[in-house]
């Protein structure tokens, strides 16, 4: 709040006064922009996350689940009052029913644009299907309560996960309990069209007897190409060796054993196109795989080729398929998935008599909506809880062992960061953080990157709208200029104990504390876990002890008998509580800092008479 004096203690004073409780052996250093840092997991990687009660607690976080494995760090959904969470669209019953013993429930279906964007800044979560558009202006008309969009299902494609991020809303879905029910919707297609199932019924309904018309093509023996090796694409396979076919997959991303072991060989693009009889496709609707099947492509495969689309419409140009069926290298075509949901009445691949269709059923079996609605008002309510759910799509994973040991060091770096922020005087804004770990685990043990999100967090926080969490942290920072780097420093010490001391240090910043400049030239307050709370431990060159509760006042003073008591009886005359009190000096009667808890703010009063102490060379006020 004050700073009287402009102060920089000596070196040689200040480093006497400090006990450097580490040797320092070695030192890495890694820097990072923004969100490039660690990409999120996509496709069939698995994704591991464990909850921490310590941290929910610490974050003042709600556990309602007994055995979740999901990690913290979304935030809460606010208060005691129940969240509001909007399904858009149907959900099994069970995943409903579980929604509504945590959470008022708006089952509101068939919701226009308008109507979402109208709705959404009163509902904490969102859950959707397929159906539903979550775009950039549903963020944005949620302002800022939207925490959570659970896809009760697979595809996250109508889900923009950029707009969510930036948003700092977390993105989970239901990545495996409609697997089976899509794999066994592809071979119904595969051999209903191989076979004419549905054109020989219509024409039954309408009073024929074609048996010639709707001779079909037998399945055994032939070649068939799976075109994304993933969950469903390595059932589809499965079953399909089980029908007697030769199946080989394209996948650039899918392990070559794991193909092997179900003796399906992984081969090129161009190899699989071109020697299929059969083709299906499972791989996901990116911008890589947007009408990845078209003229070109059409081109390369045998002529009366077959078709099952049961992955995303969009990964086929519509109109280069419809040529190809009107010119014959595709005879015939079974489609799950449309570009446009749902098509036009006049699609004409939905009227062509060589292409059999469905509603997007892959996933609608009573056993996989279950599942699924099981799945995802789990995830939800775990986030909603303070957790990020082991589906999520749009935040980096942190293993479970790691998350449980770093608990109390989440809180302490996030409040490094508050008290950095708040030493922080003059006009000029700050640009460079660097977090200094010191530790004796080597850095390849050591998974900085919530403590990281959450030194951001206490440095952009109190001073913005925005609120910060491990989703949006790389990409908060990275729009507001502020480059962080990291620094490990190897502490031949113990690797049972994950971290010794995190020190957050300010590049090219003024302080409104002197003495929180330390030799360096930067602000550096540095802190530790002692006993499971966190504590800081110097401030600058100065070394401190003082448990991280409450607020804290820093004074600078000459060291002499009577200053404690002086401060004292003014906090206790406002009826100021103090919690704890430190003090460390650079030698006998020279500089000393007295660290101070106290549970109440002061008034500006008391903090005007605390400076005007004679010995007291400069003071500040900070909240935790
Ligand atoms: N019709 C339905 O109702 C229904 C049901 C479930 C899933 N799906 C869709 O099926 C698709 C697959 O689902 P999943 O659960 O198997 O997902 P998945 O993530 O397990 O598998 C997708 C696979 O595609 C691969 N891939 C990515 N880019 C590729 C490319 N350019 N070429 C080839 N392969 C590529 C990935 O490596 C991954 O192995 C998704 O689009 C999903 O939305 C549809
Ligand atoms: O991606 C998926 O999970 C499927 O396409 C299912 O979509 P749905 O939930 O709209 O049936």
């Amino acid at each position: 709040m004050a700073s009287r004096a402009t102060f920089a203690p000596k070196p040689s004073e200040a480093i006497s006064s400090r006990v450097v409780p580490f040797r320092a052996t070695a030192s890495s250093s890694i820097s990072f922009e923004g969100s490039q840092s660690r990409a999120p997991f996509f496709g069939q990687a698995l994704r591991l996350a464990v909850y921490s009660p310590k941290i929910s607690a610490l974050c003042g976080w709600r556990r309602i689940r007994r055995d979740p494995r999901t990690i913290v760090m979304v935030a809460s959904a606010g208060g005691a009052a129940k969240p509001t969470v909007l399904v858009s669209e149907k959900l099994g019953e069970a995943g409903l029913e579980l929604l509504r013993e945590f959470a008022n429930v708006d089952c509101s279906y068939n919701l226009t644009s308008e109507d979402l964007c109208a709705k959404i800044s009163l509902c904490d979560a969102l859950v959707v299907r397929s159906g539903t558009k979550v775009t950039r202006e549903v963020f944005e008309a949620s302002k800022g309560r939207l925490k959570v969009v659970g896809r009760a299902g697979v595809g996250i494609d109508n889900v923009d996960l950029q707009a969510a991020t930036e948003n700092g809303c977390l993105v989970v879905n239901a990545p495996t309990a409609n697997t089976v029910a899509a794999a066994e919707h592809g071979i119904a297609l595969l051999t209903a069209m191989a076979r004419n199932v549905a054109q020989a019924d219509a024409s039954m309904k309408a009073g024929k007897w074609q048996r010639n018309k709707y001779v079909g093509v037998s399945l055994v023996g032939k070649n068939l190409a799976i075109m994304g090796f993933g969950k469903v694409g390595s059932e589809v396979a499965r079953r399909a060796k089980g029908l007697g076919m030769h199946v080989i997959a394209h996948d650039p991303y899918a392990p070559a054993d794991r193909a092997r072991a179900i003796g399906v060989e992984l081969v090129s693009f161009d190899e699989a196109i071109s020697t299929a009889d059969f083709i299906s496709l499972h791989m996901p609707l990116t911008p890589s795989t947007s009408k990845i099947f078209n003229d070109d492509n059409f081109a390369k495969m045998k002529k009366g080729v077959r078709i099952i689309n049961v992955a995303r419409g969009g990964v086929i140009d519509e109109d280069a398929l419809v040529r190809a069926l009107d010119n014959g290298i595709v005879a015939q075509a079974a489609l799950d998935v449309f570009t446009e949901e749902p098509p036009a009445k006049d699609n004409r691949l939905v009227q062509h008599e060589n292409v059999t269709v469905t509603p997007h059923l892959g996933a609608s079996t009573t056993e996989a909506q279950e599942g699924v609605a099981i799945e995802i008002a789990e995830a939800v309510i775990g986030a909603l809880n303070g957790e990020l759910a082991a589906t999520a799509v749009n935040a980096p994973m942190v293993p479970s062992e790691v998350l449980s040991e770093l608990a109390p060091y989440v809180l302490l770096s996030e409040k490094l960061g508050r008290l950095a922020l708040q030493l922080v005087g003059g006009g000029g804004g700050i640009k460079g953080v660097k977090i200094v770990y010191t530790s004796a685990r080597s850095p390849d043990d050591l998974d900085t990157r919530i403590l990281r999100a959450m030194v951001t967090k206490g440095i952009v926080e109190p001073v913005s709208s925005v609120f910060v969490n491990l989703v949006n942290a790389d990409y908060i920072a990275k729009q507001r200029g502020l480059r962080i780097s990291e620094e490990r420093i190897f502490h031949d010490g113990s690797p049972e104990i994950p971290l010794d001391f995190i020190q957050v240090h300010l590049a090219n910043v003024e302080s409104k504390f002197a003495s929180a400049i330390s030799d360096s030239g930067e602000i550096v307050v540095e802190g530790r876990v002692k006993d499971g709370i966190p504590h800081l431990t110097s401030v600058g060159s100065y070394s401190v002890d003082v448990s991280l509760e409450g607020n804290l006042l820093l004074c600078r003073q000459i060291d002499q008998p009577g200053m404690i008591g002086r401060v004292g009886s003014i906090l206790g005359e406002n009826n100021v509580n103090v919690s704890f009190m430190s003090v460390s000096r650079t030698a006998p009667r020279k500089q000393a800092i007295m660290a101070i808890g106290v549970d109440e703010e002061p008034e500006k009063d008391v903090l005007r008479k605390i400076g005007e102490i004679p010995a007291i060379e400069e003071f500040v006020f900070l909240k935790l």
